[in-house]
């Protein structure tokens, strides 16, 4: 293995990427993937991941050659390059009936949730599901009891690719849409290995191993401690305290009790807390196996830096490794891990961070494993495939691809004044019944709150300044359906998982398309149905047709009159 030891040395913590994303090492030649011992099950993919590079296009399902069910994640993407959609999509919501509501007429109170709050079974999309089982994947019977106890059945796609190629030890990246289930496709293949469910090979080795075992970053209390509870929903009653949050805003004393007395084999934080407990020797991680960095595109930019390289420093290195003044650094370091990169939108640098960090690092997608080393950096394409000139018109790759199929779009325009009316109008027309606002600054939360709830609508409001307590108490009404609509800002639009999420408001339009696609992927979680409405003013209009060119995605102009949604006729794709 061919290794540029001063070029790693140089670039630890070099900015990279217009997303300020860093990267630690840049060029670090892995060994090829070996095709039938890790990724036999996807050789199609293997062909395709070829063809990707002789091409040097940007990597996607359809040049993957991906057959049978990534059909019908092409039909169902087919129209985003600018034809309608098929009518049975839009009949969702754009062709029903008639109804009489009138902003002015109805009562207010016709806005208040129906009492008392009657959950509806969502309907799933099974298409979204694996055609393999979870004891073909070759997990542990206990862990497979538990799943079944938990009512999880078969896995989802990205869990059926990810699974073996973690068992196999390698580092990935994995890549898949918002709600496709990557949480488990990381959580399951650990648990394999550590802790009571573990396979019957694992337990000889329980002995020479200690501590913790599998260190789990994500950049939000609440998706930290959404991770926590599918941890403690797999371990049972009996074991859950085998999992410890390390979460910044909680008590940071109780956490260091908790670490000595409840022997913890993984924890789950935000980098500033892990990295603060870990700095005053609380928190030993040297013999971790696992480190997991949930939202990596996240962690990785600019604001994580510190904290981060800590983590990256610290997880994983066995005592007696040689220090980073040793020949090989950071890497000699990095071998006693596994390391896991998770996202619905991994950029270039991502890419880049984790040759450099793996061994043997492969990408895994829904349908696709291919080694890193076989991506070419992506050349800006516009939605047509067209070369592009104009490097603001190119589709985002990576936010394409993080889109659930199941979703439409749409945007409307609206006086800054009246927008909450133009809320309020939505949902009525599209009968949404947890709704999830987003704006882009926490002061006018409140002021929207208020409008809504002065008409009789159910709602509430959710931002970094509220204490710990009172986030997870919002967040948990909310799941309740004690409440219709959650404003919020960008804090949500990372991993939030409200299952009965069907519509996606935009009061303010996000910054760019991975804003955008984070925010949507809130709605039509697991292959569900939902919308996302972006309302906009007149002059802000053309942001979101330069989003629709750089998402390759209808996200058709309607408006919302007499209780229903008009959609406008489509415009051509410029
Ligand atoms: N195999 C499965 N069977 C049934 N439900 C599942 C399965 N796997 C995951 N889920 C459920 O699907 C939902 C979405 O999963 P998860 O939050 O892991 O998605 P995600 O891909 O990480 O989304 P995001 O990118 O937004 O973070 C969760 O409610 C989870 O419990």
């Amino acid at each position: 293995m061919r290794l540029i030891i001063g070029q790693v040395h140089r670039n630890v913590l070099a900015l990279a990427s217009s997303r300020s994303c860093f990267v630690v090492g840049d060029h670090l030649p892995f060994r090829m993937l070996s095709l039938p011992r890790a990724a036999g099950f996807h050789q199609s993919a293997w062909r395709g991941s070829q063809a990707v590079e002789d091409s040097g296009s940007a990597l996607t399902l359809a040049n993957l050659e991906v057959q049978s069910k990534a059909d019908y994640v092409k039909k169902e993407r087919a129209p985003r390059t600018g034809g309608p959609r098929p009518s049975s999509r839009d009949s969702s919501f754009a062709v029903k009936p008639k109804k009489t509501y009138s902003p002015n007429l109805k009562p207010a109170k016709s806005d208040l949730p129906k009492s008392p709050v009657v959950k509806k079974k969502l309907k799933i999309d099974e298409a979204l599901f694996s055609a393999s089982s979870f004891e073909e994947l070759g997990l542990p019977p206990l862990l497979i009891d538990r799943l079944n106890k938990e009512g999880l059945t078969s896995p989802t796609e990205v869990q059926s690719a990810s699974i073996p190629v973690i068992s196999q030890r390698h580092d990935v990246v994995i890549q898949s849409y918002t709600g496709s289930g990557k949480t488990l496709a990381y959580l399951l293949p650990i648990l394999s290995e550590i802790g009571p469910l573990k396979r019957a090979g694992e337990q000889g080795n329980s002995e020479k191993r200690s501590g913790i075992e599998a260190v789990v970053v994500a950049p939000s209390r609440e998706l930290g401690m959404q991770i926590v509870r599918e941890v403690e929903k797999i371990l049972g009653p009996d074991d859950k305290r085998l999992v410890q949050q390390l979460v910044g805003g909680a008590n940071r004393s109780r956490q260091e009790e908790a670490l000595k007395k409840n022997k913890p084999i993984i924890v789950v934080g935000t980098p500033g807390r892990i990295s603060e407990i870990s700095a005053a020797g609380k928190l030993q991680t040297h013999n971790c196996r696992f480190l997991v960095l949930d939202e990596v595109d996240q962690l990785l930019s600019f604001n994580y830096r510190e904290d981060m390289h800590r983590v990256l420093e610290h997880v994983g290195r066995r005592s007696g490794t040689s220090s980073s003044s040793g020949i090989l650094g950071p890497l000699a370091r990095r071998s006693e891990r596994q390391t896991i990169l998770v996202s619905a939108t991994i950029p270039f640098s991502v890419i880049r961070a984790a040759r450099s960090w793996g061994h043997d690092p492969v990408l895994v997608r829904a349908k696709s494993v291919v080694p890193l080393d076989s991506i070419a950096v992506p050349r800006p394409m516009l939605s047509q495939g067209e070369p592009n000139t104009d490097p603001a018109m190119s589709v985002n790759q990576a936010a394409v691809d993080s889109l659930p199929p199941s979703l439409d779009h749409y945007y409307c325009t609206s006086k800054a004044q009246h927008k909450v009316d133009t809320l309020r109008r939505c949902i009525h027309a599209l009968e949404a019944q947890t709704v999830i606002a987003f704006m882009n600054n926490t002061k006018p939360l409140k002021d929207v709150v208020f409008k809504l709830e002065a008409r009789g609508m159910k709602a509430i409001e959710l931002h970094g300044d509220l204490g710990k307590l009172a986030r997870s108490t919002v967040l948990k009404k909310f799941k309740a359906g004690e409440f219709r609509v959650l404003v919020t800002n960008e804090l949500s639009a990372r991993g939030l998982d409200v299952p009965e999420c069907d519509l996606v408001i935009n009061l303010d339009l996000p910054t760019d398309s991975t804003h955008y696609a984070h925010r949507a992927g809130r709605t039509g979680r697991l292959g569900r149905k939902g919308a996302v409405v972006s309302i906009c003013e007149e002059s802000e209009a053309f942001i979101m047709r330069k989003m629709r060119k750089q998402l390759g995605v209808p996200i058709k102009p309607c408006d919302f009159t007499e209780g229903q949604i008009n959609v406008h006729k489509e415009e051509d794709v410029e």
